[in-house]
């Protein structure tokens, strides 16, 4: 599409409030909760993330589309986020290694994007706020679109992970590899992936509602349970995998919503947070080591800090610098730990990588 034909488009949010920009490709309309990313590269990996399923994406940055995209940066096969919105929409882009443009790609996949947004604005108001369903669209009858965003569902009690899963189990990796992980695809990402085979693990991937039996019959030397969209109470299969693998003290590390499912089966509740955390500069303090770690994030609900204090058989390992909210944790007994941001990066700073390490000597540990 060429500059000049652009149309207006808006955005309104739930509480009525509206902000005026431009479609960028196609028309139409998009709902979703509005959340914004902070980080200043690694669009093409946000936007294909599972975890971000159901929401409007809002870029902090100011240009959007400026280096393309690449085949090799797609966090899963498709676009995941319900639409985007940004301040710069890039028409050229200009990178050795990218083989499209995003206009294309939006278009490819039909996603709805709008630019010329006062995004500043937009994430002050929200983050005063809370975050909050919205419509992005290009038609302007603001009533019609009210009355449809009404219909739209509310983030807290969704469950999404099945939307994002696999149908089938799938295997990744090399089949000789030492090795062998049962992960629970509830939104996986492909580098936590990559980060494992990586490490030398076999992995089978099964679909979001297995059971632990099909999972244990893989006869695998570790479990993983994933990354993934909604809110994790509803995913109560997914939870009483944790409560089995735990129960036999079986070697487990979950990332972001598997961190959650981890809580969840140990009765620690979660709860959703006014603002989540996305980006890919959030502080995060290792408690064992007295270190600090630059982390990618993305998440909008979070454990309970005061319950894993409370819990007998938990620790905390990893504190969130900007808020104090809970990062990571551990079983005292138990051969299971879990964090709340994203080691796998993809986007973001390598620091968390020392995890999957961590995930290996505990598996090599029990190998013994
Ligand atoms: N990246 C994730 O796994 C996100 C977990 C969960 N959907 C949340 O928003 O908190």
């Amino acid at each position: 599409m060429k500059y000049s034909q652009r149309k207006k488009a808006i955005l309104l949010l739930a509480d009525g409030t509206i902000f005026e920009g431009k479609s960028v490709g196609t028309d139409g309309t998009a709902f979703g909760e509005i959340c914004y990313n902070t980080g200043m590269t690694g669009y093409q990996e946000v936007f294909t993330d599972p975890s971000y399923f159901g929401q409007l994406m809002l870029t902090t940055n100011a240009h959007i589309g400026n280096y393309g995209v690449n085949s090799e940066e797609m966090e899963s096969d498709s676009i995941k986020i319900s639409g985007l919105v940004c301040k710069n929409f890039s028409f050229n882009y200009s990178r050795v290694k990218a083989d499209d443009s995003l206009e294309n790609f939006f278009e490819k996949e039909n996603l709805l994007a709008i630019s010329d947004i006062d995004t500043r604005a937009v994430v002050s108001y929200i983050r005063d706020k809370g975050a909050m369903n919205a419509v992005i669209s290009t038609d302007t009858d603001i009533e019609s679109l009210k009355e449809q965003l009404k219909g739209s569902p509310e983030m807290n009690g969704l469950e999404l992970a099945s939307k994002v899963s696999t149908k089938e189990p799938y295997f990744f990796g090399d089949e000789n590899a030492p090795i062998k992980i049962s992960a629970l695809d509830i939104g996986i990402k492909k580098n936590i992936l990559r980060n494992l085979a990586n490490r030398g693990c076999y992995i089978k991937v099964f679909p979001y509602n297995s059971s632990f039996e099909e999972l244990e019959a893989f006869n695998p030397d570790g479990y993983f349970l994933s990354n993934g969209p909604g809110d994790p109470n509803p995913l109560k299969d997914a939870q009483q995998v944790a409560k089995e693998i735990i129960k036999r003290d079986l070697p487990l590390f979950g990332i972001c919503l598997g961190h959650q499912i981890i809580a969840l089966a140990n009765g620690i509740s979660t709860y959703k947070m006014h603002n989540g955390h996305r980006g890919i500069n959030h502080p995060v303090k290792n408690l064992l080591t007295g270190k600090g770690e630059v982390t990618s994030q993305n998440h909008g609900f979070v454990v309970t800090k005061e319950d894993v204090e409370n819990h007998s058989d938990f620790e905390i390992t990893h504190i969130h610098l900007n808020d104090d909210t809970l990062a990571g944790m551990r079983m005292k007994n138990k051969n299971c730990f879990s964090v709340q941001y994203h080691p796998e990066a993809s986007p973001g700073p390598h620091d968390s990588a020392y995890l999957f390490d961590q995930f290996i000597e505990n598996i090599k540990k029990v190998k013994k």
